[in-house]
């Protein structure tokens, strides 16, 4: 038989067997909505009143509800592409790998969960190790119909007469198709070595790392869907946190834990960490070097020190006519003995109100006036203006007020003794110049240490800090339990801060993690600070394996070779994966004018938006975004995008055009580093504009 007419039958085949699972799910569908009516009458029907009193009838009526609305859910979301693959094994036996496990009325297997450990072999078998498959065949599907099957045969001395093999395989047909604006799950073709991350145990850290399109981000994601699929009572009671670098990055991942039924899975970005707070705004990278480092914990802390800017420096009240007085020397003896209790400052204003009244207390003591210590404290303590003098002289901060008192550079020069230089100095205070401009995503971290610092605010003044931010009530809420997350993901790890990890560390203090990321596309400058933040926040003690992915998915060979070259001073041959697909065209770098770029850069886009089905970037150093922008304004196109280095982290394009290479090296505190992140963003065609004839 031809390889046409062979793939047909085989294809009429497996097209018969989605048909019955989809059929079953027709079936399943029926009985879940019966099921939930069911529940719903025994809340409603007003016969039942009297027996839905008992708590057992309420309880069994949750259970029936949210059951059947959990089942009719995952059916939804796992509809499209439900049965994706299929392994015939030395015994002739057949078993079906699907995004559910779905039985028939019997009880019998018609299609195999892929996370259950029994589909492990669909995902690990090769050609040395075949874990007595014989072939396997990836099911490609639009919605219920079969469009094409590509199989392996792992054991080619066993397999049957008449056993078909066709397609030239699954990886390679998912790795040529044209990019969305979202990321894709990768359930049917989830590779070895990846498998063996995804499937690591949830204790301790699971740490990741892997040069560019490795896959690292697509095995987390999957990940996390394993875990919650082997341990949901553990991973979903506390939640699961997912961390990437940016609000662009988060939602170009945010389609994949969905399309496989999870939508419990929280995703933030670096600048959405904190409750009430969306930052996506970046420093130049000097500030966000100093607003990272662990220099900042002690700065923030001897600020808090200070008394606040209008503070009056004297307290003067009159009791029994006579006048006593709190000169600032008194009042600061004052402050550092309430300082001394170590309590945080929102928590501390009955005690600095106390420990003033005992001051006013001993300076009448000392003038021997006669009065009875409790009378002076009892009267003082109820006196309007002496509440008045506590409210400016301790006020209760939110942690945005007291980041804004960081503005101030005398201040701040107190703070930082001389721990910052006087650019260090200047270039911080010009970050806060402008109130009006919102926390940065470095502010973020700088922010939630404030928090801590600072303590909770008294419930009643809650209602202010929301009214004065009217940002608190729309952002991600989380409310006071920070520290319960059963597990937290962090992606793009080797970028974050210090302070940045002091952040997220507080929100796992009891969870387990994944940790991924890429040394070499780092763009933190002091790992080894970062290092040891990171190690206090997961838990010094706690377990850890590595896991090293090798395989570039996303670059074609030929780009990848270029972006290579770029990073051959500053990593190891074995950080540098291989990349497996060559598509013949090599990336094209086009000498330009300077005078020319806009109209280079024009050109350059228009040219892959017509050759290419799927989406372009374009790159740029972050000087130059803006310019870029105006400059494509007239290219309008859904498929075009234009971001800089840093936020290109973690994202991908079928093309990229990148606008003057060198500019990204001398603009990033890591050289070449960031460069490498842009030249490895394109899974087929790279365009590079540059002024400079000698590049790269
Ligand atoms: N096994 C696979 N099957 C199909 N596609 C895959 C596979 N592994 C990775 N990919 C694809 O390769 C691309 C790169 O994956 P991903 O973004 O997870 O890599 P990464 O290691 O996080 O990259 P970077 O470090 O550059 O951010 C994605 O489009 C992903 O879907």
């Amino acid at each position: 038989m031809s390889q046409t007419s062979d793939r047909q039958s085989e294809i009429a085949v497996e097209q018969a067997h989605v048909d019955v699972v989809y059929t079953r799910v027709d079936e399943m569908r029926v009985e879940a909505e019966a099921m939930r009516r069911r529940g719903d009458q025994l809340a409603h029907g007003a016969r039942n009143e009297a027996i839905f009193e008992q708590a057992a009838m309420l309880f069994e009526r949750d259970v029936m509800v949210r059951h059947a609305t959990q089942i009719l859910r995952t059916l939804d979301a796992e509809h499209e592409g439900l049965v994706f693959g299929r392994l015939d094994d030395t015994d002739g036996e057949t078993m079906y790998v699907g995004r559910l496990g779905i039985r028939d009325v019997n009880f019998d297997n018609l299609v195999t969960d892929w996370r259950a450990p029994a589909a492990a072999a669909f995902y690990q078998a090769t050609a040395e190790q075949p874990m007595n498959v014989v072939r396997r065949r990836v099911i490609r599907s639009t919605g219920q119909s079969v469009v094409d099957i590509d199989d392996d045969l792992l054991a080619p001395e066993k397999r049957p007469d008449g056993m078909a093999v066709v397609g030239e395989g699954a990886l390679m047909a998912s790795l040529t198709r044209a990019r969305g604006d979202r990321m894709r799950d990768i359930v049917a073709t989830i590779q070895r070595e990846q498998d063996e991350a995804i499937r690591a145990p949830w204790k301790g850290v699971t740490e990741i790392t892997g040069g560019p399109g490795t896959g690292k981000t697509a095995v987390a994601l999957h990940r996390v869907a394993y875990l919650l699929y082997r341990d949901r009572r553990r991973m979903g009671g506390a939640g699961v946190l997912v961390i990437g670098p940016s609000p662009a990055f988060t939602s170009y991942i945010s389609r994949v834990l969905p399309s496989m039924g999870e939508d419990t899975v929280e995703l933030r970005s670096l600048g959405e960490v904190l409750d009430g707070v969306q930052a996506a705004g970046v420093d130049s990278a000097d500030v966000t070097r100093v607003k990272g480092s662990l220099r900042m914990r002690r700065i923030l802390k001897r600020v808090l020190r200070e008394p606040p800017p209008d503070a009056p420096t004297e307290l003067r009240i009159t009791f029994k006519g006579e006048v006593l007085k709190l000169d600032a020397q008194d009042l600061a003896k004052v402050r550092r003995a309430v300082q001394g209790l170590n309590r945080p400052p929102n928590q501390s204003r009955v005690d600095a109100a106390e420990a003033l009244l005992e001051a006013l207390w001993r300076k009448a003591d000392s003038y021997e006036l006669g009065f009875d210590r409790h009378e002076l404290i009892t009267d003082l303590g109820e006196r309007i203006d002496f509440h008045r003098f506590v409210v400016v002289w301790w006020p209760i901060l939110t942690e945005q007020e007291a980041l804004r008192l960081l503005a101030d550079r005398d201040r701040l020069r107190r703070a930082a003794g001389r721990s910052l230089s006087p650019a260090e100095l200047d270039a911080l205070v010009a970050s806060w110049a402008d109130p009006s401009a919102g926390p940065t995503v470095a502010d973020v971290a700088l922010l939630d240490e404030l928090r801590v610092l600072l303590g909770p605010p008294p419930k009643r003044h809650r209602r202010r800090i929301r009214a004065e931010n009217p940002n608190w009530s729309t952002a991600p809420r989380r409310g006071e339990h920070y520290d319960e997350y059963s597990h937290i993901v962090v992606d793009e790890a080797q970028d974050l801060s210090p302070m940045q990890w002091r952040m997220i560390g507080r929100r796992g203090k009891y969870a387990s993690w994944t940790v991924v990321g890429d040394p070499v596309q780092s763009s933190w400058p002091d790992p080894a600070e970062a290092e040891q933040a990171r190690v206090s926040a997961v838990g010094p003690r706690a377990q850890r394996r590595h896991f090293q992915l090798r395989t570039n998915y996303r670059n074609s060979a030929e780009i990848f070779e270029l972006a290579a070259q770029v990073v051959t001073d500053v990593s190891t041959p074995d950080q540098l994966p291989h990349a497996v697909r060559s598509t013949g065209v090599k990336p094209s770098v086009r000498v330009i004018d300077p005078t020319e770029l806009a109209d280079a850069l024009r050109f350059a886009s228009r040219q892959l938006l017509d050759e290419m089905d799927g989406t372009v970037g374009v790159i740029t150093s972050a000087g130059r975004l803006a310019s870029a922008r105006s400059m494509l304004a007239e290219v309008a196109d859904d498929r075009l995008s234009v971001v800089d280095g840093i936020e290109a982290k973690g994202l991908e394009y079928d093309a990229v055009v990148l606008v003057e290479p060198t500019e990204l090296v001398t603009e990033s505190t890591t050289g070449p580093r960031t460069l490498y992140v842009a030249l490895t963003r394109a899974t087929q065609r790279l365009t590079v504009l540059t002024s400079d004839p000698e590049w790269p």
